[in-house]
Formats: structure tokens, sequence, C-alpha cells
């Protein structure tokens, strides 16, 4: 896998507040990465810095493999507050003078109004637009010189239901043009939703990193009904991939070592002659470790 932006140690102090510290992730290509904390963690600190907008008091960090240059800004979309377009001026006026501004190609105006849905709007004032439309028309003036990362802070603040829905879709579909996406959020559930990947910040430091999926699989609870409870809770000592495993009113919750799954659970107790009434996978959510990272931090 190739890796678009290698931050390693990379800290920032405001006076006596430690706003990123020595934080080190890697962002593969075309993965959506996710940089998920409370507010004040650190993430916007850290998007800053890594657009060169932010001076690191240390650290360094890479984007495809070079320090940060007027050439690799020109591979970089970012969107990190809402830009000032024109309310009287049509979404299409407003792409260009964008485009004017940024040294970019008149000609990629239909494709990026086209990509956030808009081709059907483009003659309505930016005033008439929904919140969401607005959102995302930002992320279309943020791609017109196509860039091969988009870099975008809390997309979703502020809009309605139906506004985060839209962005969330437009996230999913220029992914799929094979963009790498770099966003903060505070929102644990638009991570769940959107994000391959995910680095925890909490005060400034990584609490946790990887794959979004890994990460929720990784703590999977089992639970298991059997006429016979001691009898399987028996065999469940024998296994050599269950983790740990508590009787709790009737059941047995169990987890299982990494790479194992409940049907290896369901086969070694069929095996033995047991019989399980109940096999139930509780995946748990990526809110509930947060929140553990979150108090394990506070002891
Ligand atoms: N220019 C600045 N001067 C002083 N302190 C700052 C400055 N910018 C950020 N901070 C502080 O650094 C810490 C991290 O802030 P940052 O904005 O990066 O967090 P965040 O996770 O993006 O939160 P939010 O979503 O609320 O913006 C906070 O304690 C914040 O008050």
């Amino acid at each position: 896998m190739t890796e678009i932006l290698d931050i390693n140690n990379l800290s920032k102090r405001f006076g006596s507040i430690q706003a990123v510290d020595r934080l080190s992730i890697k962002v593969e290509q075309g993965s959506i990465y996710g940089i998920l904390g409370p507010n004040g963690s650190g993430k916007t600190t850290t998007l800053g810095m890594i657009l060169d907008v932010i001076k690191p008091t240390s650290g360094s960090f890479t984007w495809f493999g070079q320090k940060i240059s007027h050439e690799s800004k020109r591979r970089i979309g970012a969107l990190l507050e809402t830009p000032n377009f024109y309310p009287y001026l049509t979404a299409r006026k407003n792409l260009q003078i964008a485009a004017d501004i940024k040294g970019a190609d008149q000609k990629s105006i239909g494709h990026v109004l086209h990509l956030v849905g808009l081709d059907q709007r483009k003659y309505t004032t930016f005033k008439g637009f929904s919140l969401g439309m607005k959102q995302r028309l930002a992320i279309a003036a943020a791609m017109l010189h196509n860039p091969e990362v988009l870099v975008l802070d809390e997309p979703t603040n502020g809009l309605d239901p139906e506004g985060i829905a839209e962005v969330r879709e437009l996230i999913l579909r220029i992914a799929a043009e094979g963009k790498t996406i770099i966003l903060a959020s505070h929102l644990l559930d638009e991570v769940e939703k959107v994000c391959t990947h995910v680095a925890v910040l909490q005060r400034g430091q990584l609490r946790a990193e990887g794959r979004v999926d890994t990460i929720l699989s990784a703590k999977d609870q089992l639970v298991i009904s059997t006429k016979d409870t001691l009898e399987a809770i028996n065999i469940l000592q024998t296994l050599p991939f269950v983790e740990s495993f508590q009787p709790e009113r009737g059941s047995i919750h169990l987890t299982l070592q990494e790479g194992y799954e409940s049907a290896d659970v369901n086969k070694a107790m069929f095996e033995a002659g047991i019989v399980l009434s109940q096999l139930v996978v509780r995946r748990k959510t990526l809110e509930a470790q947060f929140l553990e990272i979150i108090k394990s931090e506070a002891k």
C-alpha cells in the first residue's frame, strides 16, 4: 500500500497547552482516515500543521514521501472552514471565481458540480441553497484542482440530518473515485459510518489507531446459552482460543482471541455433544471503546 501521509512524533504547544503530543500516524492511499476526538483534543491543530498553516513545535510529516512543498500542496484539497461564497452569485459563478483564485482549470467546474450532485442547481444563487448544499459546494471548490487527497475538518458540523446524510454520501462517493480522505470529527457515529481507519485523540495524544472494522471486531463479545451450562463451562476451559468467559444469568459471555469467531465456538460445543440454544455476537461499538479509552485516560 502506498503511504500518502506519514506523521512522525508531531507536537504543538500553545503556551502552557500541549495541543498535540508526539503524534505518529500513517495514512494509506485510498483510505478514509478519521481523526476522532472530543472538543479540544487537537484535531484542528493536527490538520493545520499537516496543511502547513500551523508551525509544529517539534516532529515532522511527509506527504507522498516528501516534505510539504508547493507541488505536494497541489495534490491536496482542504476544507478547514467554510469558504466565503458570494450569496447573490450562482453556484457555477462562485466556482468560476474559486477556480480563478486557485489557478484551477475552468473545465473542471462541470465535473465537480456533477460530483457533488449540484449540476441541476448550478444556476441557483448560493443564498438559495440548504446548508447541506452549501457544504457540498464548498467540497466542490476544494476538488477543483482534482486533488488526490481531500482533508475535511468536521464536515457535517451544523447540518440538519438530511444535510449530514448528503455530505456523508458524498464523502463515500469521492473515496470511490480513488481519492484518499482525511477527516476530523468528534462524532463516533460519523467515523463508524464513513471511515475505513481511525485515530482516536485525547488531549493531543494518540489513544487508539487502526482499521475501523478491526477496532470494532477486536473486542466482540459472544453470548451463548445451553441447557447444560456447567458442562459448557468445562468445555470452554479447554478451548485455547477462548480469551475469557463469565457465566451470567443462564447464559455465558465470552471473548475470543483474535482470528476466531462464533462458528469456532459452535463447532467445538457441537463436537462435545452440547447443543447451544443461543449464540449471539454483541459488537462492541466504537463508542463503548471510545468511552473506555477516555475513562482509562482520566484515571
Ligand atoms: N491558537 C491557539 N492558541 C492557544 N491555544 C490554542 C490555539 N489553537 C488551539 N488551542 C488549544 O489547543 C487545544 C487543541 O485545540 P484544537 O482546536 O486542535 O482541538 P479540536 O480537537 O480540533 O477541538 P474543536 O473541535 O473544539 O476545535 C485546545 O485546548 C485549544 O484550546
